[in-house]
């Protein structure tokens, strides 16, 4: 997919598709039991309410007018026992719907999690979180309803239906012929309506999305839009994106409107039809009082099915909208994960070799090409260079985070696309700039990428890297709760817990990527200790901005022009007197001024 944006529809092109409605069978398959009970239940509860107008048609023409009391009062008893025992059975009914709707919503979400939590950066690089999230979390509410109350009520609307027909024929055929008249007209209307229908739930569904995109992304970004009083200008882009969003809704309801206004309609027209044409029959062997009440309660009785069923289709119709982007989401291709036979990483020394690889974010758009370079086990190595030079693409490649546009990548001799995924990230530690911390105790996060760790160990790795210190300072120390992102401690403080989070998880190569750019001069230094600690032994790759804390590293290697321009130690480089040479001195002066 192309790049996608809070404020471009996503593509509507797909035509209807009842094979999504057939996927979904998987679902619903696993909730067969309750469903056919509760199917029962609500044929049942039916049952039982249509015998109503027979037992009113009986009461008119033979009960009152033989003024027999006794018999009153025993059909009147009936008619109150038959409302009570469907309303028992359709409040059973519910209970078993709520729950099946539950596991059917859980089942969905479970699987789109797994899924996404598989995809691959790409993925996410390419589309707005608030797109993905709206799916997980209103989509999958939304089908789940149609998936489980949706597919009894049509087939009960459907048997609902027959049933009226039957007990309506059975008491008058004339009349009944006078309630189907309407049918075809209603016909007309739906076939008329249908694709706009589907066109307008797309839409809505597309403008939700838009909608939730732009919310997330102001959500996160709310301190900077705050910082630059953009409030406004925002304020105006989310009440463009409301007023879309409730255009089409309204577009949509108008056309869906003409399905009850057109039922009501029918329904009233049929009414006064039969009392029209009963009317006109009266007669004692033509129609009774009691047979055009009864009618017309058939009528109107005939019609509400025929409402509810179109509502359902309507939702229907909605839901499919869902179900595109749902199994949209689940087809979306693992393209980073493991190849048939792909072996299992053995444990590594920590040898990494680029062999003439090429890469591209975006096809055609090479960020690095035919780059060549071998790394010890044990060595250190700085990446440096101007911004967006692919600094972050070089160690991206070597956690597999992105598949290579071409070339080979190694670690210790085996090809990184043979080997299983899990086996070579469990041996990496990688450090990012942005440390995200997530909600639950500190002592949880530092545990994070080593779930069996002691409490010794975590304080340990908490106080090589100078980490300790401030988390007894908290009321609750390691027992701290933090919010997701750890907005509670400062990009510092972060930074310092994850780096206790890599050291915990002992890796053998290890990623630093402006790991220590937030962490003051000071505590920078006290950390240069733990920071040896934590290099000691393994392969590490340091991305700094910050030459000084670079330049004891074994190997410099300075990225540019989709390769690496210079390499060697801070000595040689600078007696090299090149790129690094220039940057180098730059930031000295920098300093000194
Ligand atoms: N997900 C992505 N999709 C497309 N292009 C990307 C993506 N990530 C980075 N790029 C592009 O790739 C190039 C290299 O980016 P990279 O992040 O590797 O640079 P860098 O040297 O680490 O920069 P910095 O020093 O600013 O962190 C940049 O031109 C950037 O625009």
């Amino acid at each position: 997919m192309a790049r996608n944006k809070f404020d471009i529809d996503e593509n509507l092109e797909s035509p209807f598709n009842i094979k999504h409605f057939r996927r979904a069978l998987v679902y619903i398959r696993k909730q067969q039991k309750p469903m056919i009970i509760a199917f029962l239940l609500s044929a049942l509860s039916a049952g039982i309410a249509l015998s109503a107008p027979l037992i009113i048609q009986h009461i008119v023409d033979v009960t009152i007018p033989a003024k027999d009391k006794t018999a009153l009062l025993g059909w009147s008893a009936l008619i109150f026992a038959t409302i009570i025992v469907s309303v028992i059975l359709a409040t059973i009914r519910s209970r078993m719907m709520t729950r099946v709707g539950q596991d059917i919503i859980y089942d969905i979400r479970t699987d789109l999690f797994k899924h996404l939590q598989e995809l691959p950066f790409q993925y996410y690089d390419d589309r707005p979180q608030g797109k993905i999230l709206i799916r997980v979390v209103n989509y999958v509410n939304s089908v789940s309803d149609v998936l489980s109350n949706g597919i009894i009520n049509f087939v009960l609307e459907i048997l609902n239906l027959l049933f009226i027909a039957i007990f309506m024929f059975a008491v008058d055929v004339r009349l009944s012929f006078v309630i189907l008249a309407g049918l075809p007209v209603f016909a007309v209307v739906i076939l008329t309506i249908k694709k706009k229908q589907r066109r307008g739930w797309q839409n809505i569904s597309n403008k939700s999305s838009n909608l939730n995109a732009y919310l997330q992304e102001s959500i996160s970004g709310i301190r900077v839009t705050q910082l630059f009083t953009r409030e406004q200008h925002n304020e105006g882009t989310f009440t463009r994106l409301a007023t879309n969003y409730r255009s089409a809704w309204m577009k949509s309801m108008r056309i869906n409107f003409l399905v009850p206004f057109s039922v009501d309609n029918l329904s009233t027209i049929v009414t006064a039809a039969i009392y029209f044409v009963g009317l006109l029959a009266i007669g004692p062997k033509e129609a009774t009082f009691g047979v055009i009440l009864a009618m017309s309660g058939y009528a109107a009785r005939f019609w509400q099915p025929i409402l509810n069923i179109s509502n359902l289709y309507n939702s229907f119709v909605n839901a499919v909208a869902y179900l595109e982007r749902i199994f949209e989401t689940l087809d979306e291709p693992v393209t980073i994960s493991d190849k048939p036979g792909a072996r299992e990483l053995p444990p590594i020394q920590g040898r990494v070799t680029f062999d003439n690889v090429t890469f591209a974010y975006d096809p055609g758009v090479n960020i690095l090409e035919k780059l060549s370079f071998d790394v010890k086990p044990g060595q250190s190595v700085a990446l440096v260079g101007p911004t967006g030079a692919g600094k972050t693409t070089v160690v991206n490649l070597i956690s597999r985070f992105y598949n290579i546009t071409g070339g080979k990548l190694f670690i210790d001799g085996h090809d990184l696309s043979e080997i299983q995924l899990k086996s070579l990230r469990s041996q990496m530690g990688i450090m990012l700039q942005d440390s995200f911390i997530f909600s639950g105790t500190i002592m949880d996060n530092i545990r994070y990428g080593k779930l069996d760790a002691t409490e010794e160990e975590v304080i340990a790795a908490a106080k090589t890297v100078c980490a300790d210190e401030f988390i007894r300072e908290f009321e609750n120390g390691y027992m701290t709760e933090v919010n997701e992102r750890g907005s509670k401690l400062s990009q510092g403080q972060r930074q310092l817990i994850s780096f206790a989070r890599t050291l915990l998880a002992n890796p053998r190569i290890l990623i630093l990527d402006e790991a220590t750019s937030s962490i003051d001069a000071q505590t920078e230094r006290l950390l240069q200790k733990g920071l040896n600690e934590l290099l000691k032994g393994r392969t590490s790759f340091i991305i700094a901005h910050r030459l000084s804390t670079v330049k004891n590293c074994d190997r410099i290697m300075y990225v540019s022009d989709k390769g690496i321009a210079e390499s060697g130690s801070h000595d040689e480089l600078l007696a090299k007197r090149g790129r690094y040479y220039k940057l180098y001195s730059a930031q000295k002066m920098e300093a000194i001024s």
